[in-house]
């Protein structure tokens, strides 16, 4: 697939979207990648896990035993990788504000872990969900997911394959450009407000 079909797939799905949106991080921004818009479609979302497994590290796929991601946003693109890699996929949630593995989900000490998330910004959330995995015992080997927006500033500690880069400013809350700062501000996530 290339970045055009990929960019057209999010455009189809009207997931990129324009205005003043509060990120994960607390960083602000004028876009928005919408995962949840483009994973809706079931074949849209089984076609687009297809193609962002076919570019992970051929010697590195074949180690993997177990694909975990990171809920809310990394619970469908991590399912489908499980279908796309014929692997369980599992996730981590962090109902009392830390990611931990639930609902009977375990791993047995040094399972091979593909990291999976929707969108990769400053590679917190990443990181947060890749401690989770090793404090449940596993070993994440990899990390993918379907956006990295991070500017080549994530360093996840493990391999990084995302399906599309996009360059997208963010701004510190209190470094707003007019433009902006004239928008009301929506947060689209489900990480708790600081
Ligand atoms: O790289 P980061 O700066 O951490 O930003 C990216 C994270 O932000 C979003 O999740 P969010 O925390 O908004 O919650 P959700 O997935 O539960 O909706 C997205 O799903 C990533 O997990
Ligand atoms: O950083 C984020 O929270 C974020 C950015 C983005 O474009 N899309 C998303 O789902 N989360
Ligand atoms: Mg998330």
């Amino acid at each position: 697939m290339t970045e055009q079909e990929i960019l057209a797939e999010f455009r189809a799905a009207e997931a990129l979207l324009e205005g003043h949106f509060i990120l994960s991080s607390g960083l602000r921004s004028s876009r928005y990648l919408q995962c949840a818009r483009v994973l809706m479609d079931p074949a849209r979302a089984e076609r687009l896990a297809r193609a962002l497994a076919d570019r992970i590290d051929p010697s590195v796929r074949a180690r993997l035993q177990a694909v975990v991601s990171p809920a809310m946003g990394g619970v469908i693109i991590g399912h489908e990788m499980g279908r796309a890699l014929g692997l369980p996929a599992m996730f981590v949630e962090r109902p009392t504000g830390t990611f931990e593995l639930r609902r009977g989900f375990r791993l047995d000490p040094g399972t091979r872990v593909l990291m999976v998330e929707d969108v990769v910004t400053t590679g917190l959330s990443s990181r947060e969900a890749i401690k989770a995995i090793a404090d449940a015992g596993g070993e994440v080997i990899a990390a993918a997911s379907l956006v990295d927006r991070s500017n080549g500033g994530a360093d996840l500690g493990v391999p990084f394959t995302p399906l599309i880069r996009l360059d997208v400013p963010t701004y510190a809350a209190d470094a707003l450009p007019p433009e902006l700062a004239a928008l009301p501000a929506i947060k689209p996530g489900s990480r708790a407000a600081t």
